[in-house]
C-alpha cells in the first residue's frame, strides 16, 4: 500500500455543514459543522448517545440528515449512496464475513473493484503485513482472537485504499492491554499510510493519545474542536473540563476583574485566575458575580504547613483526609474551605498523615473559571 502524498496539508477532506438529525422527537444532531483536514486523525469523543455514531453514519452515507450537507474531497455527497463514497469502515463488533478466510475477506472488496488476481495477492499481502497478520491468510474469523479479528477488519478496510477511513469504537470490545497495543498501532499505521481517518470513541484517554484533533460532542452539539493538549489544558466549556480528566471545583464570588486577572473570594480565601481562562460565552465579569473555578488534581501544589498559621501568598490551608499511593504518584484528598479536593503529586513528604495540615497552591494560569 503506497503512502498518500498530499500537496496541500490544509485542505479539507470532509466537510459537514449545518447537519441536523432527529429520530421522532429526539434531536440527535443539532446543527453540526465539521471540517476534517487531509491526512489527519480526527476523533469524535463524547458520552453515550451524544451523536458520535450518527455523525459518522452521515459521513458514510448510512443515514441522511434532515438538514445539512456532507462534502467529501470537495464534492457534495449528501445524496450519494455509501458504496460510491470510497470509504473504509471498521465497527465495534467484528464485521468480518464468518464463512470466508482472512484472505477471502480481504479479496472481497478488491474483486468488486475488478482488481486482477495477482494484483489482489500483492495488495492483500501488504495490507496484512501492515497489521502484523502475515501468515494467517487461511484462517477463518472463528480461529482468530478478538484483537486479531480487529486487525483483519482494519486491514480489510485499508486494502481497497479508501479515500477515508472511518472507525466506530473499534477497540471497545478488547481487553485493556490489547486496546492499548492496537491504539498505538492504528496511530502508526494511519501516519504511515496518511489516510484521513475519523475515529469514534467515548474513551477520553484513547482520544487524547491517538488524535491530531479531538471533537468533543455533547447532546448533539460540538462543544470544542482542538488538539488533545488544548482540549485538556484549555477547555472552552465546563462540560469539556468535566468530561476530560479529573477536576476539582470551588464556588466563589468575583471581587475584582480587569483584562488580565480575575480575583475570586472562595470562603475566606482570595485566589486569582488568568482572564484568558474564562470558559463559556458569558461575557465580562463584574464584582459580585458568582463563579465556579476548576482545577486539575495534578496542577495543585501541596507543601507542609509545619505548624505555621498563615500560608504563603496564593496558598491555602487544608487538612489531609486520605492518602492513596499509586505507584508513581500519590493521590491525596484534603479538606479546603470545607470542600473535599483531590491532589495528585509525586512529591510526597513522609511526615504527612491523615489529619496533617498542609498548604495547597495553584497558579492563576492553571485554573479555569465559569460564570454560575
Ligand atoms: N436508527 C435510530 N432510530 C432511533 N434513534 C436512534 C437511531 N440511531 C441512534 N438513535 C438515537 O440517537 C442518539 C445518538 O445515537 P448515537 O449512536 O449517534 O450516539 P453515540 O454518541 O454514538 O453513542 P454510543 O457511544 O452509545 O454509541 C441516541 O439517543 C440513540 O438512541
Amino acid at each position: 500500500m503506497e503512502p498518500i502524498h498530499r500537496s496541500e496539508t490544509t485542505k479539507n477532506d470532509v466537510e459537514i455543514k449545518g447537519a441536523f438529525k432527529q429520530f421522532g422527537t429526539n434531536v440527535v444532531l443539532n446543527g453540526i459543522d465539521l471540517e476534517v483536514k487531509q491526512g489527519e486523525l480526527l476523533t469524535l469523543l463524547g458520552p453515550s448517545g451524544c451523536g458520535k455514531s450518527t455523525t459518522l453514519n452521515l459521513i458514510a452515507g448510512f443515514l441522511d440528515a434532515d438538514r445539512g450537507e456532507v462534502h467529501i474531497k470537495g464534492n457534495n455527497v449528501t445524496k450519494v449512496p455509501p458504496y460510491k463514497r470510497d470509504l473504509g469502515m471498521v465497527f465495534q463488533t467484528y464485521s468480518l464475513f464468518p464463512h470466508m478466510t482472512v484472505y477471502e475477506n480481504l479479496s472481497f472488496g478488491l474483486k468488486l473493484r475488478k482488481v486482477g488476481k495477482s494484483e489482489q495477492k500483492k495488495k492483500i499481502s501488504k495490507a496484512l503485513e501492515l497489521v502484523k497478520m502475515s501468515g494467517l491468510e487461511n484462517r477463518y474469523p472463528r480461529e482468530l482472537s478478538g484483537g486479531q479479528r480487529q486487525r483483519v477488519a482494519i486491514s480489510r478496510a485499508l486494502v481497497v485504499e479508501p479515500e477515508l477511513l472511518l472507525l466506530d469504537e473499534p477497540l471497545s470490545n478488547l481487553d485493556a492491554k490489547l486496546r492499548h497495543e492496537l491504539r498505538t498501532e492504528i496511530k502508526r499505521l494511519q501516519k504511515e499510510i496518511g489516510v484521513t481517518t475519523i475515529f469514534v470513541t467515548h474513551d477520553q484517554e484513547e482520544a487524547l493519545s491517538m488524535s491530531d484533533r479531538v471533537v468533543v460532542m455533547n447532546a448533539g452539539k460540538i462543544e470544542q474542536i482542538s488538539t488533545p493538549t488544548d482540549i485538556y489544558n484549555h477547555p472552552k466549556t465546563e462540560f469539556v473540563f468535566q468530561f476530560i480528566g479529573k477536576s476539582n471545583c470551588f464556588e466563589g464570588n468575583v471581587t475584582a476583574s480587569d483584562n488580565r486577572k480575575i480575583t475570586v473570594l472562595i470562603g475566606s480565601d482570595i485566589t486569582h485566575v488568568d482572564a484568558d481562562n474564562i470558559m463559556g460565552d458569558d461575557g465580562s465579569l463584574i464584582p459580585g458575580d458568582a463563579v465556579k473555578i476548576y482545577i486539575r488534581p495534578e496542577k495543585l501544589e501541596i507543601i507542609s504547613a509545619n505548624g505555621t498559621d498563615s500560608p504563603p501568598p496564593d496558598f491555602h490551608l487544608a487538612r489531609i483526609t486520605q492518602i492513596n499511593y499509586l505507584g508513581t504518584s500519590w493521590e491525596i484528598n484534603v479538606l479546603l474551605q470545607g470542600k473535599s479536593i483531590q491532589v495528585l503529586t509525586s512529591a510526597f513528604d513522609s511526615s504527612w498523615h491523615i489529619g496533617s495540615e498542609v498548604f495547597i497552591g495553584w497558579s492563576p494560569s492553571e485554573v479555569m473559571l465559569v460564570k454560575k
